[in-house]
């Protein structure tokens, strides 16, 4: 593997007494075909990861095994109980309210308020009581994030979950993630197509290829973070460059390479 940036990958900001990831020599195969080989993955307490990857180098697969979602994923993983995902699409059921959805396969008493809590987080506290069919994607993805806020994980996993949402709507999202991570300080694997978004979030970003983790970027620019800052440009280009993209093609040429 190589490491670009600084030396070694910083600890967090801020130290978190929980639970990081562990993952050791991970494989996972479909009908014979190895699309995860042997992936060692660490994300320490509090830590903020991107993957990226070509389109089926296996981002969602890895993030499913963490999730242990995927029975058929063999090798050794030790990730934190208490862990919550968000997918691109929200998965909310239409035929619950918004704050039931937010609770959702969660019992004890004070839900609503629990709920309440998450969705003023999100800034969605008003929409409580409505259906899930009159909120437009964003706010969709929003309760979402509040349904993973409100089971306090110490790892969320989020697989590209602003994949679907127009560019403004997106770079608000993004904030609100930022945010989030900043208040509740979990440990974050975040699947994304989006090199920005990486850059623009994480810690570190891992490239995923050939089945393995093939390279790690330390992203070393100060939070909170804008795309002004003079290491972003630098790192955007490696980054690129690592996926085997023309960094300097507009950003939806280069999004088309990467889709
Ligand atoms: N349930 C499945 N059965 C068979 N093949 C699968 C299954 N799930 C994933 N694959 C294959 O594994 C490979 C990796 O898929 P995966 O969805 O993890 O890739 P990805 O990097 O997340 O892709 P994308 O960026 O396009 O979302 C693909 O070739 C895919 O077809």
């Amino acid at each position: 593997m190589t490491a670009h940036g600084a030396t070694a990958a910083p600890p967090p900001a801020v130290s978190f007494a929980g639970h990081g990831v562990r993952v050791r020599g991970l494989r996972r195969a479909f009908s014979g075909r190895v699309v995860l080989d042997a992936v060692d993955l660490d994300i320490a307490p509090g830590e903020f990861v991107a993957l990226l990857g070509a389109s089926g180098s296996g981002k969602s697969t890895l993030l499913r095994a963490v999730a242990r979602l995927d029975p058929h994923a063999e090798g050794g993983l030790d990730v934190p109980e208490r862990r919550a995902i968000v997918f691109q699409e929200h998965r909310l059921l239409p035929w619950s309210k918004v704050w039931r959805n937010v609770t959702l396969g969660l019992s004890g008493p004070g839900l609503r308020a629990r709920a309440l809590e998450a969705l003023t987080e999100v800034g969605l506290a008003a929409r409580a009581d409505a259906w899930p069919t009159t909120l437009s994607g964003g706010e969709s993805q929003r309760v979402a994030l509040a349904r993973a806020l409100v089971r306090t994980p110490e790892l969320l996993l989020l697989d590209e979950p602003f994949g679907a949402l127009d560019a403004l709507t997106r770079l608000k999202a993004q904030a609100l993630v930022a945010r989030l991570w900043t208040q509740h300080r979990p440990a974050v694997l975040l699947v994304t197509h989006d090199v920005e978004e990486a850059l623009l979030l994480a810690d570190r970003a891992l490239l995923l290829a050939d089945g393995k983790v093939a390279e790690e970027f330390v992203i070393d620019i100060p939070r909170p973070r804008s795309l002004d800052h003079p290491r972003f440009a630098t790192l955007r280009r490696r980054l690129l460059l690592g996926l085997g993209v023309n960094p300097d093609l507009g950003h939806e040429e280069q999004a088309e390479e990467l889709s």
